[in-house]
């Protein structure tokens, strides 16, 4: 479905993406996660065939998607603040939808202006931050596109919209199983619809894994320092606290039953951290080596 080998992306002298390698054969939801400026945007315009790799392959459904027509009907890419024209309505900006996606689903895009309360006739350059995303995730979810790129979907949204975003993301994707990648700030909460992850760092793929597999890695043991720092002793921690005599450290390990029966036998309390806190912390330059 989507595969990219060594694909290298720079501006001029800056290298943005180096040597990416990346693979999804089957429908799944992806998030893409990263810092900012780590080029998540960039590696959605490559796939999406707006922009060209300097080095390396971008295959979707086997050929190149830069500049081909035939490929990019399959490929629904919403910008982060998609450039819609300044005359157009929300009814003229699906009209937009229904032209370029061959798979549009018009009885999706009725339901999603309605929960989302979107006014038809409003032109689009006149909606609040939050409704413009709204009519983005309108036309990306509608456009059942076997390919469907969303950067930054929640972006602007309120808490009460963003939870109803999340619902319909899920609604759709059973209705019709697809590539669907999302880039997000928030990844606690767009976690639990996410089946893969894709982290970007230093312009590399840091890590692409199974959800489920890296929402069980980290977690926070707290308690006497001395205990702690025994327990420790052989293992990579990836961030410290201390209290007074307490000691909270993040362990880089897995959290599990073991770990569980360790931290009751030295009197200790394990908690699971939060992915974001986890990814943070990974991501953080030099944590790993200051204290390792
Ligand atoms: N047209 C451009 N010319 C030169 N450099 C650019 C251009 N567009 C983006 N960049 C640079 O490419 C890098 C990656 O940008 P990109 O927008 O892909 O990051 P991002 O991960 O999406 O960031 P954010 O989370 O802040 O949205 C940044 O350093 C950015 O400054």
């Amino acid at each position: 479905m989507i595969r990219l080998e060594n694909v290298t992306f720079a501006y001029s002298e800056e290298t943005i993406l180096e040597e990416i390698a990346f693979t999804e054969e089957e429908p799944v939801i992806t998030g893409l996660w990263g810092r900012n400026g780590s080029g998540k945007t960039t590696l959605m315009k490559l796939l999406a065939g707006h922009q060209k790799p300097t080095a390396g392959n971008i295959e979707v459904f086997g050929h190149s998607p830069f500049n081909n027509l035939d490929i990019v009907k399959d490929i629904c890419y919403m910008e982060e603040d998609h450039p819609f024209s300044i005359i157009w309505t929300v009814e003229d900006a699906l009209r937009f939808g229904r032209y370029f996606n061959p798979n549009w689903h018009q009885e999706t895009a009725d339901r999603l202006l309605k929960l989302f309360n979107l006014p038809r006739n409003k032109k689009v350059t006149k909606l609040s931050k939050g409704m413009k995303t709204a009519v983005q995730i309108t036309i990306g979810l509608a456009s059942h596109a076997k390919v469907t790129i969303l950067d930054e979907p929640t972006n602007g949204l309120d808490a009460g919209i963003r939870k109803k975003f999340y619902q319909a993301l899920k609604e759709s994707y059973e209705e019709n199983p697809r590539f669907i990648l999302l880039s997000s700030h928030h990844i606690e909460e767009i976690q639990p619809l996410c089946e893969s992850l894709v982290v970007i760092h230093n312009q590399k793929i840091f890590l692409h894994e199974e959800m489920e597999i890296i929402r069980e890695k980290g977690f926070w043991l707290t308690g006497n320092q001395e205990k702690v720092e025994a327990v420790i002793k052989n293992e990579r921690v990836l961030e410290r606290n201390t209290m007074g005599k307490m000691l909270k450290v993040m362990m880089l390990a897995t959290y599990s039953k073991e770990w569980e029966q360790i931290a009751r036998e030295n009197g200790l309390s394990v908690e699971k951290a939060q992915v974001q806190d986890y990814l943070l912390n990974l991501t953080d330059g030099g944590v790993l080596d200051e204290h390792n």
